[in-house]
C-alpha cells in the first residue's frame, strides 16, 4: 500500500511540496550548538526544558500570526527557553531559511530546523544546530542521520508509535521526538507521548512534541518521562516570553 495514502490531506501536500523545492547547492558544515546537552543542563534544576517554536501559521492555525522571528526568537530566548524551533517550511507553515538563518544569528541557544525532509541534499538548505528527521517519511533514516552528524548538526528523530520509536532506535537515534499529532488525522492526544515513551531505553532524550497548552500539559508530559518539551501554539498565541517563562517553571 501507498504510505501516503493513510496521511492527512494537507500533510499530503507539505510531502508534495517539499519534493518539488529545489535543491540546495553546496553542503553546510556547522560548529552546532548541542540540543542534547542544552536539554541537559537543566537536570537537577527545577526548569522544565522548553524548546520554543517559532511557527507563523500551520494547517491547523487560523490565519498567520505576523511578527518578526527575530523578535520573537529574543523573546522567548528571555523567557528561558532552552532551545527554538523554527520552521523553514515556506507554503504550509510561513516559515523560511531566512528565517532561521537570521534567527541563529540573534540567539546563543540551539536552533532545530523543522521542515519535512525526505533527503541527504535537503539537509543542505541551511546551518542548523539540529534537524527533525520525521522517522514516517525518511526511506533510509541512518543514512540521513549520518549525513546531519556529518554536517556538525543533530537530528531529532520524530516518531508517533512504539513501532517508529523502535526503529529509530535501531537505526542510531539518540534523540528522539513522540509527536502527540497524529499526521494521519492531525488530532492531538497528549495520552500518545504517555503510551510510548516507557519503550525508550533510559540512555535516549526524549522530547515530547504538540498539544502542549498549559502549565498542567507539561507536567503531564514530565511525569510520563519527558526530558523537554517542544511548544509553538500555546506560546505564539500569547504574550510569547510570559507563556515561555510560565512553561519553563512548570
Ligand atoms: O501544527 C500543525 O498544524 C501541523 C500539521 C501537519 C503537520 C505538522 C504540524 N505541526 C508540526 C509540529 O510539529 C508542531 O508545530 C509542533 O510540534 C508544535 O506543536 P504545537 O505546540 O501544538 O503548536
Amino acid at each position: 500500500m501507498d504510505e501516503t495514502k493513510t496521511l492527512a490531506p494537507a500533510v499530503r501536500s507539505i510531502l508534495r511540496a517539499a519534493d518539488e523545492r529545489a535543491e540546495p547547492e553546496g553542503r553546510v558544515s556547522v560548529d552546532g550548538r548541542s540540543l542534547t546537552a542544552a536539554i541537559e543542563a537543566s537536570d537537577g534544576t527545577d526548569r522544565t526544558p522548553i524548546i520554543a517554536e517559532v511557527k507563523p501559521t500551520s494547517p491547523t492555525t487560523d490565519g498567520t500570526r505576523t511578527g518578526d522571528p527575530v523578535a520573537i526568537a529574543r523573546e522567548m530566548e528571555a523567557g528561558g527557553a532552552t532551545a527554538l524551533s523554527v520552521l523553514t517550511e515556506p507554503e504550509h507553515f510561513g516559515g523560511s531559511t531566512d528565517a532561521l538563518e537570521r534567527v541563529r544569528d540573534a540567539v546563543e541557544v540551539p536552533v532545530l530546523r523543522k521542515d519535512f525532509l525526505q533527503s541527504e541534499a535537503q539537509l543542505d538548505a541551511v546551518a542548523a544546530d539540529a534537524v527533525l528527521l520525521i522517522a514516517r517519511f525518511v526511506d533510509d533514516l541512518p543514512a540521513l542521520l549520518t549525513g546531519a552528524r556529518d554536517r556538525g548538526m543533530e537530528a531529532l528523530v520524530e516518531v508517533h508509535s512504539r513501532e517508529e520509536l523502535a526503529a529509530a532506535i535501531d537505526a542510531g537515534a539518540t534523540l528522539v521526538g513522540v509527536n502527540n499529532r497524529d499526521l494521519a488525522t492531525l488530532e492531538v492526544e497528549l495520552a500518545t507521548f504517555e503510551r510510548v515513551a516507557p519503550d525508550a531505553p533510559e540512555d535516549v532524550t526524549l522530547v515530547a512534541e504538540s498539544g502542549i497548552a498549559n502549565q498542567a500539559d507539561a507536567r503531564r508530559m514530565r511525569a510520563a518521562g519527558a526530558d523537554a518539551l517542544l511548544v509553538g501554539t500555546a506560546i505564539m498565541d500569547g504574550d510569547v516570553r510570559d507563556r515561555t517563562r510560565e512553561l519553563v517553571a512548570a
